[in-house]
């Protein structure tokens, strides 16, 4: 495992770092929490943006030219009116045509540019979003599973498709259009200024109250939009959690209930979304009043100037356009503002994913072991899960190479957890897990993993064939190689049974298979792996006799020549096991060969004894 390139935020100033969930869970953050968000934001959009400096500077100087284009036409219309016009009137039509000709030059070149603008704005959006996409995914795998077991899917699948799809929404179409529309109203209010300073004035006046209603509109548009966020985010997750616990759902009679519960969120979001278009509702008429305002006091005081004869009547044309074209952007701005909330909310979001950091990291100096033997120390280890409860307290525990282990024990007694440290999936709080004297925290993710290999109890397989899910094991493998390992775990007949072999899919109609047969297959992935340790958690759903012997008979080929730490579920497996250790709360209250345990009177003769009876 790699460090993440993608940038990674320091700890801002205060008690704690906003993390992700802070920004995902509270619609209202504190000041200086919400400017760290913020921040952390605009640090991530620099990052995607200054590799694309040139590609931006020339999309600025193409909304330069082609808001100069449109700027033209209301000063060549106040020209033809005040010049060109009388001219011809005294029979001379050559300033019309410059002018007339001019207005075509400026309108074609302004219209070229402007389309050039909107290719090129579109490329540099779309390089940052699926630089982000990639960002996102990348960083997603590196977290460690601490960060995995506490966010859930359903966040992190929003963060992939609402999150990104919000950004995807105003990159594409919104953020060219602010860019062009933030010209225009500045080129258009200098062009104003220049024409007639007086109707200038009157727009500086008319700013007034647009600028108070903008400031009202984000104060409340802004917490609104980050509900609407929060609560789509929500629907997601109780989503997600339904579909994937569908067994459970159904098997409860939780339907009603989960049904319930989405409603709820729906009328959460449906709300959320309310609110919205009810500031929009305001906002947007209130700018087209103000706008139509100032029109109406620019022409007053403009037509008694013409009047007066302060005044061209092309100069006021002029500069009624003007005034007009200001207000329309700020429209357009006030709609885009829309797509700009969400989308900021979405980077907030985004930004607090890829600051994650994983707690379990790759060392700088790595100490080599190309060739580990699999002796396991456990030395003066204590764990706890973050700032919770001890859940191992001070293990001391020596498993030489080539050890079979079955851990058996209460339910929540600490087997799991004994693993994932093994396996590096977490750091010990205190103490030390070495590998043949090696501390698992000085071995490179790739020695590591190579050396311990962990086949866990839902036996994963991927969309793919057969040969591709065990091939996973050691990738690059050959034909020969897979079908050994099949054959040794005792997968190949089956195998061989499907529609297409070891080609089949195991998604088609056709590739389903078996728990135990799912077993089998992550038995052949490791055994292909061929690792010094082996750490299993045996899966708990019952097999039937035959499928029980036969994952038996695969287990013990696998287990021979390596170290192995097996969450025991079934006497069987206890059985083939070299030593047991019982554990209760973390720790390891008996220790010895199944045989020796079952003739005391400890947990283990008692667990045994229950075992027995079951199967009579
Ligand atoms: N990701 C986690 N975050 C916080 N606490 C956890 C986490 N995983 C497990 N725990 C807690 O740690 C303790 C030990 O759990 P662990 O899963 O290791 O037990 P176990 O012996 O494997 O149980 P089981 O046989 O039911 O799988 C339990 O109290 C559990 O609640």
């Amino acid at each position: 495992m790699s460090r993440p390139s993608a940038p990674t935020t320091p700890a801002p100033d205060g008690p704690r770092r906003p993390t992700d969930a802070d920004a995902d869970d509270a619609t209202r953050l504190d000041r200086a929490t919400s400017r760290a968000v913020r921040s952390r934001s605009m640090r991530l959009l620099g990052s995607m943006l200054r590799p694309r400096r040139k590609a931006l500077a020339l999309a600025g100087v193409l909304v330069v030219l082609s808001t100069l284009g449109q700027v033209a036409g209301p000063w060549l219309v106040s020209v033809a009116i005040d010049s060109a016009v009388p001219d011809l009137m005294d029979g001379d039509a050559r300033t019309l045509t410059i002018v007339g000709s001019a207005y075509l030059v400026a309108a074609v070149a302004g219209g070229l540019c402007a389309g050039a603008y909107v290719r090129q704005a579109a490329r540099i959006a779309q390089g940052v979003l699926l630089d982000l996409r990639r960002r996102v995914f990348r960083h997603t795998q590196l977290l460690s599973l601490e960060f995995h077991e506490s966010y859930t899917s359903g966040r992190i699948i929003s963060r992939q498709t609402s999150d990104l799809e919000a950004l995807r929404e105003l990159l594409d179409g919104g953020l060219t259009g602010v860019v062009s529309s933030l010209m225009l109203m500045i080129f258009t209010g200098v062009a104003l200024f220049l024409v007639d300073p007086v109707s200038g004035l009157v727009l500086v006046v008319a700013l007034v109250p647009a600028w108070l209603l903008t400031r009202w509109f984000q104060k409340h548009s802004q917490l609104f939009y980050r509900q609407q966020r929060t609560t789509s985010a929500r629907l997601i997750v109780k989503f997600v959690e339904t579909m994937t616990g569908m067994r459970a759902v159904q098997a409860f009679r939780r339907e009603s209930t989960t049904e319930a519960e989405y409603h709820r969120l729906g009328e959460e979001y449906r709300d959320a979304n309310l609110r919205i278009f009810s500031v929009n509702g305001r906002y947007q008429p209130g700018l087209v009043l103000i706008g139509n305002v100032a029109v109406a006091a620019a022409l007053a005081v403009g037509g008694w100037r013409v009047y007066s004869g302060a005044l061209d009547v092309g100069v006021l044309v002029a500069a009624l356009l003007y005034v007009k074209r200001f207000f329309q952007p700020i429209q357009q701005l006030g709609m885009f503002y829309n797509s700009f909330q969400s989308a900021t909310a979405a980077l907030e979001k985004v930004s607090g994913l890829l600051a994650e950091e994983p707690t379990v990291v790759e060392p700088r100096r790595p100490v080599a072991l190309p060739r580990a033997r699999g002796t396991l120390r456990l030395q003066d280890v204590t764990f706890r899960y973050g700032d919770g409860p001890v859940v191992l307290p001070d293990l001391d525990l020596t498993i030489p190479a080539g050890q079979t282990v079955a851990l058996v024990g209460t339910t929540g007694a600490g087997k799991s957890t004994l693993a994932k440290l093994v396996t590096r999936f977490y750091d010990a709080s205190e103490g030390r897990v070495l590998l043949d004297g090696v501390d698992v925290r000085d071995l490179s993710t790739t020695d590591l993993r190579r050396a311990v290999v962990m086949v866990t109890q839902e036996a994963y397989l991927f969309s793919g064939s057969v040969r591709e899910n065990i091939a996973l094991g050691r990738p690059g493998a050959s034909q020969e190689d897979i079908e050994a390992a099949a054959r040794a775990v005792g997968a190949h007949e089956f195998i061989m049974d499907m529609p297409e072999g070891y080609d089949t899919d195991v998604n088609k109609r056709g590739g389903r298979v078996s728990s135990g047969q799912r077993q089998l297959l992550s038995f052949a992935r490791a055994f292909l792996a061929d690792p010094a340790v082996l750490v299993l958690d045996e899966a708990t759903s019952s097999l039937d006799i035959p499928g029980e012997r036969l994952v038996q008979h695969g287990l013990q080929t696998l287990l021979a020549d390596r170290t192995a730490i097996i969450i025991a579920h079934r006497l069987s497996t206890v059985a083939i096991a070299d030593r047991v250790l019982v554990m209760e709360h973390g720790r390891v209250v008996e220790d010895g060969t199944p045989a020796d345990l079952a003739a005391g009177d400890g947990h283990y003769a008692a667990l045994n004894a229950a075992w027995q009876d079951s199967l009579v």
